[in-house]
């Protein structure tokens, strides 16, 4: 199969969809991979590098999209790549679909065949190409809340770990999958004072076996949810319903009840935001200001750690990414994680928590693909 890999162009967006070493096992399994001209200078790869491993190098995205039957990205495509987009061509990389329906339009218009990496699922029920880019982001929303709570960043001067004799940040996280958990881990590192609320009461038990009594766990009701975010310097935004948009679980008007200067980080913002008053933002400018509460929510995290993040989405996405080389769409007809990642599918929405949540039909995949 005819791969392609243009560069990302969302702002501050440095990761690359295929590293040499993925290219090299493309290539090895008897594919050809055109590479944009400078698409890994993110990561350091140069465009020889990518030669060594057998790709060629093209000059420009018109030339990618163009000649590839299937085109392996990072972020959603961004409207100047979805119009390039066509019928019979592969689309594998993220889409958040739920909370952008002009993209949701773009990619049934395009007529192409459109795999989102978030929804592909594992034999254990696992996202197995969302959790690498999970861990990142849970990780680094620690460091996005201990820069946000510094003073002159508008937080309310405050060190997440406190010192001896003065006590620590204390952290929320809504939601304890990958990202809750990543984020608990590096907040319990620094010596904040941690609670992870999540709907699941196996999670909760499994956390509390995890932190061995470092973290409070509290099952997810409204009053929970009240309560500990009012009590909070730091709320992380780490709940998933897959596909959907994020449920709104912090309310515009209880913003009034949080401390001034404390902290919002909305990871789920890529699926919309859990915050009511969240809007997706970028590195550029990643933090704003709602009732004194600073509000963080750049939906491409990962992307600021490209190196660690494209190494670690690659590894993932290698083995699937292969299967659809090798077999084309019957690789989504005969195995059931690649089929939970179809979304788009030659002008259908395919998958029904996206359509459900932007008012569109839904078209099951056997009656999609008949
Ligand atoms: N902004 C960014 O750059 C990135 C964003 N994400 C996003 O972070 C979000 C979380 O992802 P994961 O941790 O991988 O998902 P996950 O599926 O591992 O965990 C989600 C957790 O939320 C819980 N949950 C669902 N509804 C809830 C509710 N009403 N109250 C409390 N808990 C609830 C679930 O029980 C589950 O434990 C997703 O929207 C994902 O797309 C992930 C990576 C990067
Ligand atoms: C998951 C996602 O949205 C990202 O890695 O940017
Ligand atoms: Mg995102």
């Amino acid at each position: 199969m005819k791969i392609g890999v243009p560069k990302e162009i969302k702002t501050h967006e440095y990761r690359v969809g295929l590293t040499p070493g993925a290219v090299r096992e493309y290539v090895a399994a008897g594919h050809s991979v055109s590479v944009e001209a400078n698409a890994g200078a993110g990561i350091g790869a140069t465009d020889d590098s990518y030669r060594k491993s057998g790709a060629t190098i093209v000059s420009s995205a018109r030339e990618v999209f163009a000649s590839s039957e299937m085109i392996v990205k990072v972020k959603e495509p961004q409207p100047s790549e979805w119009v390039q987009l066509r019928e019979n061509q592969i689309l594998f990389t993220y889409l958040h679909l739920a909370p952008d329906p002009e993209q949701a339009k773009g990619l049934i218009k395009s007529g192409c065949t459109a795999i989102a990496y978030e929804t592909v699922t594992d034999a254990d029920g696992g996202l197995p190409l969302l959790a690498p880019m999970s861990e990142v982001a849970g990780r680094l929303a620690i460091e996005a809340a201990g820069a946000a709570l510094k003073r002159y960043a508008g937080g309310r001067g405050l060190l997440i770990g406190g010192v001896p004799g003065v006590q620590p940040a204390r952290i929320v996280v809504i939601g304890g999958g990958v990202v809750g958990t990543h984020a608990a881990r590096m907040a319990v590192g620094l010596g904040a004072e941690v609670t992870i609320l999540d709907r699941s009461i196996p999670r909760l038990r499994e956390l509390d076996e995890l932190f061995e009594g470092r973290v409070r766990t509290r099952f997810s009701t409204m009053e929970a949810v009240e309560e500990e975010v009012f009590a909070a310097d730091v709320v992380v935004g780490a709940v998933l319903v897959p596909g959907a948009s994020a449920p709104k679980l912090v309310s515009r008007g209880m913003l009034s009840s949080m401390r001034k200067g404390s902290v919002i980080v909305d990871v789920a913002i890529d699926q919309g935001g859990c915050f009511e008053t969240s809007r997706a933002t970028t590195h550029a400018d990643p933090t704003f200001e709602v009732e004194g509460v600073i509000h963080y929510c750049v939906a491409n995290m990962p992307g600021a750690v490209p190196l660690t993040s494209s190494q670690a989405l690659n590894n993932a996405t290698l083995p699937f990414g292969l299967a659809l080389a090798n077999k084309g769409f019957a690789a989504v007809l005969e195995n059931p994680h690649l089929r939970a990642g179809l979304n788009v599918y030659r002008g259908r929405l395919t998958y029904k928590a996206v359509a459900d949540s932007l008012g569109l039909p839904f078209s099951p995949i056997d009656q999609a693909a008949a």
